[in-house]
Parts: structure tokens; C-alpha cells; sequence
């Protein structure tokens, strides 16, 4: 006999999911399907990517799966907990404690040093951190020099190594980055492509990554590709080359349905 959680719930190796998820904007005629009864797994110890024209839903759905927003419909869950339903408070205490975020600002503390930046979180939530697992994260990502340094004091790239060890030092089920990148110039880009990538491959991490660049979505196992709000393609296995012909045939469609625009 299955239980509700077997029929309905996430099965092993899913960190994250979502069924017939639906988040409308606004009310009346000015409503924005944002996304549009969307179903996805998120494999666990994977890196995904979404992609997506401008406007498709992406941030969107990041924040609807993260438990950052409400769904107008539908149901998400993270590991086998289902987060639609849950109340504030337990949200936000399920955020703190399972789950990590890299934005493009990497919206790091200035008085704070590298250090005191990555343990903030956790100290917040008054939990001691695994000291182990956070030496392997600081050395991982080569922060271990820069600990006692403020973020005016490290480049762009280092600061956002800083949000990423930040990210990864609760060992949270899953890592949400938004643009990661889009802020950094391309060779710190591809650093912290690469850190990501072994926060997977080494780490055993799971993340999810919002980018509009092919580049960044090739370091991926997998993209999901975002068109008005539902997931029209999945690409196993990315190269730039693939990923950006598959994203020139979205300007196609756009260009064929509105000949107006630029
Ligand atoms: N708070 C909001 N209020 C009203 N509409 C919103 C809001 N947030 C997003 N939208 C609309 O929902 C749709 C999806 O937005 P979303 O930000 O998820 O797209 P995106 O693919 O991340 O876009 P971009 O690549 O430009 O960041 C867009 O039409 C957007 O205008």
C-alpha cells in the first residue's frame, strides 16, 4: 500500500517539487500568469539551470520552489516536506534551516568581515556551524586567506565567493542562485561557475541556478527552459553552442508574434 507521501510526495533523489504550480500577479485584467501550472523535479545532487526569455517566469519560479513567494495554485515541496500550506513563521524557519541563497548582489554585511559573513545565517538562527564541513567549504573555494578581510577589501569575484561559502555553510538541501554571475566580470564569472560546480560534484551540493547566459548554463546537468510561464524544453548535458541556438529560437517566435519589436 503507498502512503499519501509515496503518491503525492517528492521520491528519493528529488530535492525539490512542484505540481500544477501557478503564481498570477495583480487581479482583474491587469492579471500576469506568471507561471502556468508548472510541474518540475529537481534532482537532488545535480546542478540545474533555468533559462528563459525575459519576463518567462524564472525569478519566479526560483522564489515560488525557494518558499520566498506564494503560489496562486498548485503544490511545491522541498524533500519530502510540502512548503505550500505551511504559515509564515514555519516558512521562514524552513528557509533558515534547508535551504541557501546567492543573489547577484551579493548583499554581503560591510562591517563584517569574510568570515563573520559566511557564519551570519547560522548565527542568526543561534546553530553552531559544522566546523569540518566549513573548513572543506573555505578551502573549496579558497577563502581561507581573505577570512578576516571586509568585502571593500576583496574584488567582486571574492565577494562573491563569500555569498557562495555563505550559501553552502548550513549544508542546506538546496542552493537557489539567482544571476550569480551578473555582476562579475567573466573570468570571476567562471570562477564561481566553478565552485558551484564542485559544490555539486565535491560537496555532494544540490543547486539551482537562474542565468540568461549560455556560458554559465553549460557548467549545468541540466536546463530547464522557461517560455510564458510553463517549462517548454530540457537540455541534459548543455554546451553554450546548444544552449544558445535553443535560446535564439525563442527571439524567433517572439520576433514571428510581434514583428514591431526591436
Ligand atoms: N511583483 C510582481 N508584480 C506584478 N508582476 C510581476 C511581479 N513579479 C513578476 N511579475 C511579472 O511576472 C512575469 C514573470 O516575471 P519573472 O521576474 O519571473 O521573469 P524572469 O524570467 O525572471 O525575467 P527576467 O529574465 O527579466 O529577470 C513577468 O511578466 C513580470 O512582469
Amino acid at each position: 500500500m503507498s502512503t499519501p507521501a509515496a503518491e503525492h510526495g517528492p521520491a528519493d533523489g528529488i530535492a525539490a517539487r512542484a505540481r500544477g504550480l501557478t503564481k498570477a500577479y495583480g487581479s482583474g485584467e491587469t492579471t500576469v500568469l506568471a507561471l502556468d501550472s508548472v510541474d518540475v523535479d529537481i534532482a537532488r545532487g545535480r546542478f540545474t539551470a533555468v533559462m528563459g526569455p525575459s519576463g518567462s517566469g524564472k525569478s519566479t519560479l526560483m522564489h515560488c520552489l525557494a518558499g520566498l513567494d506564494t503560489v496562486s495554485a498548485g503544490q511545491v515541496w522541498l524533500g519530502d516536506t510540502e512548503i505550500t500550506g505551511l504559515k509564515d513563521r514555519e516558512l521562514t524557519r524552513l528557509r533558515r534551516d534547508r535551504v541557501g541563497f546567492m543573489f547577484q548582489s551579493f548583499n554581503l554585511i560591510p562591517t563584517l568581515n569574510a568570515l563573520e559573513n559566511i557564519t551570519l545565517p547560522m548565527d542568526i538562527a543561534g546553530k553552531k556551524p559544522d566546523q569540518e564541513w566549513l573548513d572543506r567549504v573555505i578551502d573549496t573555494l579558497g577563502l581561507r586567506e581573505r577570512l578576516k578581510h571586509r568585502p571593500a577589501q576583496l574584488s567582486g569575484g571574492q565577494q562573491q565567493r563569500v555569498a557562495c561559502a555563505r550559501a553552502l555553510a548550513s549544508r542546506p538541501e538546496l542552493i537557489f542562485a539567482d544571476e550569480p554571475t551578473g555582476n562579475l566580470d567573466s573570468r570571476a564569472g567562471l570562477e564561481v561557475l566553478g565552485f558551484l560546480r564542485e559544490a555539486v560534484d565535491g560537496l555532494g551540493q544540490t543547486v539551482v541556478m537562474v542565468t540568461h547566459d549560455p556560458g554559465a548554463a553549460a557548467h549545468s546537468d541540466l536546463v530547464l527552459f522557461l517560455a510564458d510561464g510553463r517549462i517548454v524544453d530540457e537540455m541534459p548535458r548543455p554546451t553554450a553552442e546548444a544552449v544558445l541556438e535553443r535560446m535564439k529560437r525563442f527571439d524567433v517566435i517572439r520576433a514571428q508574434s510581434d514583428p514591431e519589436r526591436d
